[in-house]
């Protein structure tokens, strides 16, 4: 965090000088009473309790003014700092690689970016101004008593050994209740956010009332702890003013006994009560805040629990850019495990040559996704390599190899934007008559006019205002504006009909003439013009069967691979 503070220094020390200015004017206070009492009252010179009056006004006028300037520049660089850190997270997350984010619940890293980086807000800049306020009140109210008279300003002093034992034995119990608050708000963000994602079935099995009950006992389990960290803040402040009242109490009692005495005047009595309300103050707000500080420490915590995840799939220092035009793809021995000792492809090796197209089949959970899934380095082998024109895929920069692969896959995801956005996702230059052209050639188009917006429609987050086969389709106008050298379709017709198959299945085909295409699909006709077929089963290639071998026509013992795959 302090890393993240070091270009905002100069800000910073401008800050601590303003505070630092107005909190000695608001120590400048006793001394005026003091003033008053001791030389003003006694004279019974009214000319001269107006000046004082005066003189007190001008000053805390002052003192607010730059308090007001120190504490906002401070906010300032407070809030700064957290946008820099909420960027960071956003960046980082997107930089994780897929196998962190399998792990991962969408609803905890939102919690994270939201309500833990504003905890860590609160402490970076409205603790901060009021712990530096109340540094310099106890600083500044101890120096001056000390020189009025040090055996009151030791008796001020006293409970301090005590309000920091206190303290530092509650400080750990408001970090683990913190971590405890936070993980309990988080997951019942995930609940929230996955019920509500999954709407559809909620609602078609009758599970409203059941996720409202999941979401129900969670937030009771937060409050749970909410309560039981409320209830120990509240009585270590409780305390903490018991303790520091005992100064002041000690103070009027030897001190009004000074007085009597005539050892004391009584300007510098109430002087000294007033410095020991400050101090007081400063102590036991020190404390409150390091309590704050120790429970924004469990929001940090989670903070940079993300932010210090190495990213696995990164570029090499040396990578260079892929260029194309043509993709010839090379697999070499490649093995990949999501988890360590599962191997879920192995010894996997073939050729593409630029512009071929292989088709993977193989029955469900047999490794064909997990094998396309490699070429866009959404993770890299865990043995062997690819090689695409010859070259290590990891010798690229990722953001090259990715421009040069467009997916259509078996599950669109439509962003809750225009249709228009939706296809420019495959390239964000493309002018508006690029976008329509796409549409065209993936048989959108047509049923894109007829909607009441057209091309502005908009289509909720998850597309749900389009049917099955029409989000394929504008995954499909999405990827044919893509124009990449590699084309990966992984069951990209599955949710189309007959009629519509045939007209995309043409633009397909053009698309893929000038293109290296990996197809996943198990319809048989969609093999037909495979330059390729490779049939995998238990993350193994078993074989590589020619279309009629496939299906078994030419001599009845290609149904052998079907019937293995
Ligand atoms: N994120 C993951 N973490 C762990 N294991 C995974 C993950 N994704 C897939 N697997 C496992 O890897 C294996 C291959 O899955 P993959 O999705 O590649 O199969 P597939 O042939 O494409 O199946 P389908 O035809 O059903 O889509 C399966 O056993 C699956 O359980």
């Amino acid at each position: 965090m302090l890393s993240m503070a070091r270009p905002h220094l100069p800000g910073v020390a401008l800050c601590l000088v303003l505070i630092l200015v107005a909190m000695a004017i608001q120590l400048s206070l006793p001394l005026g009473v003091q003033a008053i009492f001791d030389r003003v009252l006694s004279s019974g010179d009214k000319r001269q309790v107006h000046i004082v009056a005066g003189g007190l006004l001008l000053f805390f006028v002052v003192r607010s003014l730059l308090s007001f300037w120190g504490q906002f520049l401070l906010q300032r660089i407070g809030d700064t700092i957290v946008v820099d850190l909420r960027k960071q997270l956003f960046r980082h997350y997107h930089d994780l690689g897929l196998l962190y984010h399998h792990k991962q619940n969408v609803g905890d890293l939102l919690s994270r970016l939201g309500s833990d980086v504003a905890a860590l807000r609160n402490a970076v800049s409205n603790l901060l101004v009021a712990f530096l306020t109340n540094f310099f009140q106890l600083a500044g109210a101890t120096v001056i008593m000390m020189l009025m008279n040090w055996k009151l300003g030791l008796m001020v002093l006293a409970v301090s050994p005590l309000v920091s034992v206190l303290t530092r034995v509650c400080a750990p119990v408001f970090r683990r209740l913190s971590a405890t608050i936070q993980d309990r708000l988080a997951s019942s963000t995930t609940i929230a956010q996955e019920s509500l994602a999954g709407i559809e079935i909620t609602k078609t099995f009758g599970r409203e009332a059941y996720e409202s009950g999941r979401y129900g006992d969670s937030m009771t389990r937060f409050l749970e702890s909410a309560i039981r960290a409320r209830r120990i803040d509240a009585a270590f402040n409780a305390t903490i003013a018991f303790l520091t009242s005992f100064s002041t109490i000690a103070i009027f009692w030897y001190g009004g006994i000074e007085v009597a005495d005539g050892g004391l005047s009584a300007g510098t009595l109430v002087a000294f009560l007033l410095y020991s309300q400050n101090v007081t103050q400063g102590i036991a707000g020190i404390a409150q805040h390091y309590s704050s500080f120790s429970a924004a420490a469990g929001a940090t915590r989670r903070v940079f629990e993300i932010l210090d995840t190495p990213v696995e799939v990164r570029d090499a220092e040396d990578a260079i850019p892929f260029e194309g035009p043509g993709a010839a793809i090379r697999f070499d021995d490649v093995g990949f495990q999501y988890r360590s000792g599962v191997r879920v492809l192995q010894d996997i090796s073939f050729d593409v040559g630029a512009g071929q197209t292989v088709a993977l089949v193989g029955a469900s959970g047999a490794g064909k996704s997990t094998l396309v899934k490699l070429i866009s380095r959404l993770f890299d082998p865990t043995e062997g390599s690819i090689r695409l024109n010859g070259r290590d895929l990891r010798d690229y920069s990722l953001q090259s190899v990715r421009n040069a692969v467009a997916v259509v896959s078996q599950d669109v995801f439509l962003f809750g934007s225009s249709i228009m956005e939706n296809i420019r996702y495959g390239r964000l230059d493309a002018s508006d008559a690029e976008v329509e052209a796409a549409a065209r050639a993936a048989n959108a188009h047509e049923f894109i006019e007829r909607l009441s917006d057209g091309y502005m429609t908009q289509v909720g987050e998850r597309g749900v205002q389009l049917s099955g086969g029409q989000r394929q389709r504008i995954s499909i106008a999405r990827a044919l504006l893509r124009n990449a050298p590699i084309l990966i379709l992984d069951e990209a017709t599955s949710a189309i009909d007959g009629r519509s198959e045939a007209l995309i299945q043409d633009a397909i085909d053009r698309m893929r003439s000038s293109r290296t295409t990996f197809m996943i699909a198990h319809r048989h006709e969609t093999l037909r013009n495979a330059d390729r077929i490779l049939v995998l089963s238990g993350g193994r290639i078993i074989g590589s069967p020619d279309y009629q071998q496939l299906i078994g026509e030419d001599d009845g013992g290609g149904r052998r691979w079907l019937k293995e795959a």
